[in-house]
């Protein structure tokens, strides 16, 4: 067991840093990597996709190139417009909106930078986290969308499940769901209250890619497959769900490896010509030492590990 830790470019959710734990088994590595206010149970999920990664590997792929959006946290115009133009050709953008004391104005700004940068047959779409209530979404899109020249969808603008139906029938903008899937006791709740267009589905919060692809088959709506801010290792499991999935309609939230400062492979999964390349890459024995956890923060996994292992068991 091996534990990284590198700095993140910028702060993305609240963070500045990421951590988690890499491992190898028969089929290859994995990445066990459940933010810190996940509890045990919670985590178990992340487990078993680990698990699956080091023990089963992955079911065969369907394509060889996977397009990404670009994927912009909550900065200033000018840093959007950078991040953009510097993606790897991508020609789908996702910015990051709701952030806390952040307006409107500057969500206005950032996304004309956006669009800007991306050029007028770019896609944007936003993500709002849960932040917003019915209300605040359905004002605020109205203005994101004028403010973009158009919005592909917008991901999780409020937390409840019938509340996200509410904002549905109130714009004309597309949602997608993301908490309501990978933090919900029953992610079919969604499609039962008819919550939105689109399902976003993690590997890790969601157990698998087996898991994710059986969960994609009886949800029945259009999967974007999207990163829980891995290292390369982890993000290879979100490429091999995009690569195995019968249909893939829109860009994928994968291209998050330019967020971390650091990657533990020698070639990361970065984009080119705005889609990533379907393989696994082997972490780099230098590069795993350069971004080695310190032993305070390797003990904090080791007791994380034996909490959640227990749960693990029970759900398999
Ligand atoms: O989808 C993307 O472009 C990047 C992934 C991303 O936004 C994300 C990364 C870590 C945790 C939560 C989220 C999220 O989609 O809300
Ligand atoms: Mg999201």
């Amino acid at each position: 067991m091996l534990v990284y830790d590198v700095p993140l470019r910028t702060r993305f959710r609240g963070l500045l840093r990421r951590d988690g734990v890499l491992l190898r088994g028969d089929a290859g590595w994995a990445e066990f990597s459940p933010f810190w206010d996940y509890g045990p149970q919670e985590s178990a999920s992340w487990w078993r996709a680990a698990r699956e990664a080091a023990d089963e590997g992955w079911p065969a792929p369907l394509r060889d190139r996977i397009p990404v959006n670009v994927t912009v946290p909550a900065v200033g115009p000018e840093h959007a417009h950078r991040i953009v133009s510097a993606s790897g050709g991508c020609r789908t953008a996702k910015v990051k909106v709701a952030e806390p004391g952040q307006s409107l104005a500057d969500e206005i700004a950032r996304l004309e930078a956006v669009r800007d940068a991306i050029g007028p047959d770019g896609a944007i779409r936003v993500d709002a986290n849960a932040a917003w209530d019915v209300d605040t979404a359905v004002a605020r899109l109205a203005a994101l969308d004028r403010a973009a020249g158009g919005l592909e969808y917008a991901e999780q603008p409020v937390p409840d499940v019938e509340d996200l139906a509410r904002v549905r029938r109130g714009t004309h903008v597309p949602i997608a769901a993301d908490e309501s899937i990978r933090r919900a006791s029953d992610p079919f709740a969604v499609v039962r209250a008819h919550a939105a267009d689109i399902v976003v589905l993690k590997v890790q919060p969601l157990g698998g890619v087996r898991a994710c692809l059986e969960l994609a088959e009886r949800v029945g709506l259009p999967v974007v497959v999207s990163s829980a801010l891995e290292t390369s290792v982890g993000l290879a499991a979100g490429v091999a769900l995009a690569a195995a999935l019968p249909e893939l309609p829109y860009a994928c939230g994968l291209a998050t490896a330019q967020l971390l400062s650091a990657d533990v492979v020698a070639e990361p999964l970065l984009p080119v010509d705005g889609a990533l390349p379907v393989r696994r890459p082997e972490p780099d024995p230098a590069l795993l030492a350069a971004a080695a956890g310190d032993d305070g923060l390797v003990a904090r996994w080791e007791q994380r590990l034996r909490e959640v292992e227990p749960h693990a068991a029970d759900q398999a």
